[in-house]
C-alpha cells in the first residue's frame, strides 16, 4: 500500500539541513518531499533548485499543506519563535537545536501538551545515537542510576588528534570547524556547553528533572596544555570530556567536565567526532551506546527518524514526569581532581576539602585533592586561563 506523502518545511540548509536532504533522496522507505526550505541569505549560492528556497518563515509556518516543520537553523531565538509557532499552528515538530530546546525545555513541554502536537528531537543529544527514545521507551520503568559519557563530537574529535596524531589544539579545532562538526560559536564545544545542553536534555528523558543549563556546572577543554596531556600520558590515560547526570543520594547529580581516563574504559575507545553514552539501570545494569555525534548525515538520519516516527504518531510521553519519580538537582557532592596552575596564589587552596599530593615547578603546579562540586561551580580562579583541571576517577 501507498504510504501518505508528507510535505516537510524545513528551516536551515547547512551542514544538517544538507545532511537530511541527502539522506531523505537515499532512503526509499519513507514518502516524504521537501515542499519548502527557509534560509538565511537570499545570495548565497545553493547545491539544489532556487525554487526550493525562501526567506519568508510564513512560506511554511502559514502553509496549511505542510505536515512537518523540520527546525535545523543556528540561531537560538529565531528556532525557538519558529518552533513555538509552529506547535501552537498545531503543527508537528522535529528539531536538532540543543541549545534552544535545553533553554525552553518548560515551555516546550507545556505547548506539547496544551495543543496535543508532536515534537521529536533524537537528533539534538548525540547525533545519531538514539538516547531519548531509548530512555522513554526502553527504560520507561527500569530504575536508572546514571546517563554520561561523551555528548560533543568537536571536543572528542579534538582530543581524539592531540592524543592519537599529536596535533596541536587550534589545528584540530580547526579541522572540526571545517568537517562541519562544530557549532557556529566553537566556544559553545570546547568550553563545554554545548554537551551541557543535551545533558540538561537527557536528564528530563531520564529523571523527569527540569533544569536551567545555567544550574549546571560546565568546564571544557579550552585550558588544556602540554603539561595536562603529559600528565595523562605518563599515567598511561588519556582525556576525554564527560557529561553525567547520576542519581546520588535521592538527588541528582549533573555536570560537564574533562576526566582522565586510565586503563580499559569503554570511553577510552570512543574516537574522532564519534559519541559514547554509558547507561546504568538497576536491572539492566550496564549498557553502552556508541555513534556519529555530530556531522550532516549522521544528524540527518536521526532527523528522518523522527520524521518517519511521526508517521506512526508517535510523540514523546515524557514518561518519568508522568511517573512523579523527578529527583531535584544537587551540586553537594565531593569529586577528586587534579588542579593545574602557574603559581602560588592564583587558585584558592582552602576550597579544597582535602589535599592528597602537591607538585611545584617553575612552570607549573598542581594538586590533587577532594572538592566540593557547588565551590568548584563558584570558583573565579577557575575562569583564569592558566588553570585546568581534570576529575580523576
Ligand atoms: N553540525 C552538527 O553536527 C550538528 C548540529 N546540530 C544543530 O543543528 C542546528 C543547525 O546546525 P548546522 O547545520 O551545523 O548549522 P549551519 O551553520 O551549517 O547552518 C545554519 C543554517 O541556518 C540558517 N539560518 C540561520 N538563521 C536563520 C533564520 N532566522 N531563518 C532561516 N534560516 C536561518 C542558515 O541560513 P543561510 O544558509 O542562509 O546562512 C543556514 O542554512 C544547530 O542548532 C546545531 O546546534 C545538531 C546536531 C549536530
Ligand atoms: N557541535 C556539536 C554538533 C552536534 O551536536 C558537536 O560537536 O557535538
Amino acid at each position: 500500500m501507498e504510504k501518505k506523502l508528507i510535505n516537510l518545511g524545513i528551516f536551515g540548509f547547512g551542514c544538517v539541513g544538507q545532511g537530511l536532504y541527502e539522506v531523505l533522496n537515499k532512503t526509499r522507505g519513507i514518502n516524504a518531499r521537501i515542499k519548502k526550505i527557509c534560509i538565511k541569505d537570499p545570495d548565497k549560492p545553493r547545491p539544489i533548485d532556487q525554487s526550493y528556497f525562501t526567506t519568508d518563515k510564513e512560506d511554511i509556518l502559514s502553509d496549511p499543506s505542510i505536515d512537518v516543520v523540520v527546525e535545523l537553523i543556528n540561531d537560538t531565538a529565531a528556532a525557538f519563535d519558529i518552533v513555538a509557532t509552529a506547535l501552537r499552528n498545531g503543527k508537528a515538530v522535529v528539531s536538532a537545536s540543543k541549545r534552544m530546546i535545553a533553554e525552553n525545555l518548560g515551555t516546550l513541554y507545556t505547548l506539547q501538551q496544551q495543543y496535543h502536537v508532536p515534537f521529536l528531537y533524537e537528533g539534538a543529544c548525540c547525533a545519531s545515537i538514539p538516547i531519548i527514545r531509548n530512555l522513554e521507551e526502553y527504560y520507561d520503568n527500569d530504575l536508572l542510576n546514571a546517563v554520561e559519557g561523551i555528548c560533543n563530537g568537536s571536543t572528542n574529535y579534538i582530543l581524539t588528534k592531540i592524543f592519537e596524531e599529536q596535533l596541536d589544539f587550534d589545528t584540530a579545532l580547526r579541522q572540526a570547524q571545517e568537517k562541519g562538526f562544530a557549532e557556529t560559536d566553537p566556544t559553545l564545544d570546547i568550553e563545554g556547553f554545548d554537551p551541557k545542553f543535551k545533558i540538561c536534555i537527557l536528564l528530563l528523558h531520564a529523571f523527569g528533572t527540569f533544569v536551567q543549563p545555567d544550574e549546571v556546572f560546565n568546564f571544557g577543554i579550552s585550558h588544556l596544555n602540554d603539561f595536562d596531556i603529559n600528565y595523562a600520558r605518563q599515567r598511561s590515560g588519556t582525556i576525554k570530556l564527560i557529561a553525567k547526570c547520576r542519581r546520588q543520594n535521592g538527588h541528582v547529580v549533573t555536570y560537564v567536565l574533562p576526566h582522565l581516563i586510565t586503563g580499559h574504559h569503554l570511553l577510552s575507545d570512543v574516537s574522532n567526532e564519534y559519541n559514547g553514552i554509558l547507561v546504568e539501570s538497576s536491572f539492566s545494569e550496564n549498557q553502552f551506546f556508541v555513534g556519529k555525534g555530530a556531522g550532516g548525515t549522521a544528524t540527518g538520519s536521526a532527523v528522518l527518524s523522527d520524521i518517519s516516527a511521526l508517521t506512526y504518531n508517535y510523540h514523546y510521553e515524557y514518561k518519568k514526569i508522568a511517573q512523579r519519580n523527578s529527583l531535584a538537582l544537587t551540586n553537594d557532592i565531593q569529586l577528586k581532581i587534579y588542579l593545574r596552575y602557574k603559581k602560588t596564589g592564583q587558585v584558592d587552596l582552602a576550597d579544597f576539602y582535602t589535599i592528597s599530593e602537591k607538585y611545584e615547578s617553575p612552570d607549573n603546579h598542581y594538586v590533587v585533592g577532594m572538592i566540593n562540586l557547588e565551590k568548584l561551580k563558584n570558583a573565579a580562579w577557575l575562569q583564569n586561563k592558566g588553570v585546568n583541571l581534570l576529575v580523576l576517577e
